[in-house]
């Protein structure tokens, strides 16, 4: 038994712009949020919303110093605010998925022996053999994701073994061109960890194994065994890369050890303080959020659309145009995915261009334009796109508001007050028109929307989902499931220890965080219905011509 009285449970998440915490209690009551941002927090690092973009072509990186110092302040923060660190029992959490971590061989000393008395940047940049992190964002491995593909048969059996078919962001395609660029990089990192056990390492003071949800952002792992697939690993790596992710990937909830003596002696952690592994923040929001009938949208930097696919006897298919992931929790079961990085950042330049840098005004614009927007549409790329695959810039389009049917033409300018409805159809009409296809086959028909992230925040915004998805939108009591999920995992952890091991369901008997109602569909199903064949040929005019032209966020 935990001698930890009254036990909270922390959860973690480490985002694309920021890092934050949720404390939980045994009846997963949130009791403490607190989080730091990193450009507005951590200017010093001068990057544009927690990242670096360049040098090269369509690389994204962020310093893993930034993260070592948003972990110190955001403890500092948590402790001005009197939270007893004495009382938590256990912690997990989840970061971006994707992002890699390259350790030095100094590293495993210096995790070991962290010094109390310094902050965790104390790691940089010895415990380190890249000071900068490739993250999700990043689009520069588009021959590498090919050579993948090419390795195991091509892209449709790349997914149907991994559960994706080659993407930039991936994992194994990063480290693939890292050894491709910088050999001498590669040869210098003893290990390589994600994001999700980055963080893991931190609290053990030693190298934390790879979860196996994460891994499914690898296209390294068979998605079906849960197991390193040696192929994948030889042609990304060669015969090294086994030693550098480290043991085969593990399931949430496993109890990997307890706090090394930095976090007891420097924050009064207990000593018994369970540390359990972190997932993906996508995997995490399931976690907190999923029931079955349920659709999640995630709102955030980048716009997830996830449903859970229960264990079932035969296994799911694999598409080359959405993701499948193995569950965190539950063995054999999947989610799938569909991962758009044109999400809140896109949204803000219209904003910020269009609407006096004004959420209100947004909205209002938003609100004032019918569904189908008087045949005003507008698709917005300011980075590389996921879907569809590397599109980039801004594509607008006007049409016979009365014909449907009537073929969109491309235009210079629509009216300023026409692109928020233009871009929040767009978006929401590219995932309606693929969610068909990742139902799992003999589903029941989804009954709910449930929202979070960011831009849950905007009631227009949840107003348009609801009608958009023809489904009642629901939220839970913090738009930070990610971190709620991470909470739960350590949760999971405990209760596992306590009761000698058990199911995720058996922990939770099924209930999930209060949810409340925040929209309800205003208008028919088929009125956005109605829209897709509009949609799909913007979308596939796009696709014509969207990689050959331009567009883009500053490089630093
Ligand atoms: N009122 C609002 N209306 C619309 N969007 C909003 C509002 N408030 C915040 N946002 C959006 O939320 C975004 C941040 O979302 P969130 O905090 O979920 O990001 P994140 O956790 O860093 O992202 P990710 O989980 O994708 O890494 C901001 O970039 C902003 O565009
Ligand atoms: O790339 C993805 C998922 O595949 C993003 O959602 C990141 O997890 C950042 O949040």
């Amino acid at each position: 038994m935990s001698p930890v009285s009254s036990p909270l449970f922390l959860g973690l998440d480490l985002s694309t712009q920021q890092i934050k915490a949720v404390l939980i209690s045994q009846d997963a009551v949130i009791t403490h949020e607190s989080s730091v941002r990193f450009s507005e927090d951590l200017p010093h690092y001068s990057t544009t919303n927690g990242a670096y973009y360049g040098p090269d072509k369509g690389e994204v990186t962020s310093p893993v110093a930034m993260w070592l110092e948003a972990m110190d302040l955001l403890m500092q923060r948590m402790k001005d605010t009197g939270v007893d660190f004495s009382r938590i029992a256990a912690v997990s959490g989840s970061g971006q998925q994707h992002g890699s971590v390259y350790w030095s061989h100094e590293s495993d000393a210096m995790l070991d022996g962290l010094d109390p008395a310094e902050p965790l940047l104390q790691l940089c940049p010895h415990a380190f053999s890249k000071q900068r992190c490739p993250i999700w964002q990043d689009s520069s491995t588009t021959r590498e994701c090919r050579e993948l593909e090419h390795a195991v048969g091509g892209p449709q059996a790349l997914a149907d073994l991994t559960g994706s078919r080659g993407y930039e962001r991936f994992t194994g395609t990063q480290i693939k061109r890292i050894r491709r660029i910088a050999p001498d990089i590669y040869n210098a990192s003893a290990h390589i960890s994600l994001v999700s056990s980055f963080m893991p390492s931190l609290f053990l003071g030693k190298i934390a194994p790879i979860e196996i949800a994460d891994a499914s952002g690898m296209n390294l792992m068979n998605i079906m065994t849960s197991k390193w697939n040696d192929v994948l690993l030889d042609a990304a790596g060669g015969s090294e890369l086994r030693a550098k992710v480290g043991p085969e990937p593990v399931l949430g909830g496993t109890h990997l050890g307890t706090v090394h003596c930095y976090w007891v002696k420097r924050w009064g952690f207990s000593p018994e303080c369970i540390v359990a592994p972190f997932t993906g923040d996508n995997p995490a929001t399931v976690v907190a959020l999923s029931a079955p009938g349920d659709a999640l949208l995630s709102l955030g930097t980048s716009t997830t659309y996830l449903l859970s696919i229960p264990p079932a006897s035969t296994p799911p298919k694999c598409f080359t145009t959405s993701h499948l992931l193995a569950h965190p929790t539950t063995p054999g079961a999947h989610i799938a995915m569909l991962c758009y990085k044109n999400g809140a950042l896109a949204r803000e330049q219209v904003r910020d261009r269009f609407c006096h840098a004004s959420w209100t005004a947004f909205n209002q614009y938003l609100e004032s334009a019918p569904p189908g927007n008087n045949g005003y549409s507008g698709l917005y790329f300011p980075i590389e796109e996921i879907i569809p695959p590397n599109v980039l810039g801004e594509f607008l389009f006007k049409a016979d508001p009365k014909d449907l049917n009537a073929l969109p033409e491309r235009t210079d300018a629509i009216p300023h007050t026409a692109h928020p409805r233009a871009i929040v159809e767009s978006q929401f009409l590219s995932i309606l028109s693929r969610v068909a296809a990742i139902l799992p086959s003999g589903a029941a028909p989804l009954q709910r929307l449930v929202i979070t992230g960011g831009a849950s925040a905007n009631e227009t915004i949840r107003r348009a989902c609801a009608d958009m998805f023809g489904l009642p939108t629901y939220m839970c009591a913090t738009k930070e499931a990610a971190a709620m999920g991470g909470a739960l995992l350590a949760k999971f952890a405990w209760w596992r220890a306590q009761n000698g091991g058990g199911t995720y369901e058996e922990m939770s008997g099924g209930e999930l965080p209060g949810m409340t109602c925040v929209a309800e569909p205003k208008v028919p199903r088929e009125t956005y219905e109605a829209l897709l064949p509009r949609y799909r040929l913007c979308e596939e005019e796009v696709v014509r011509v969207g990689t050959l032209e331009g567009g883009g966020l500053p490089t630093n």
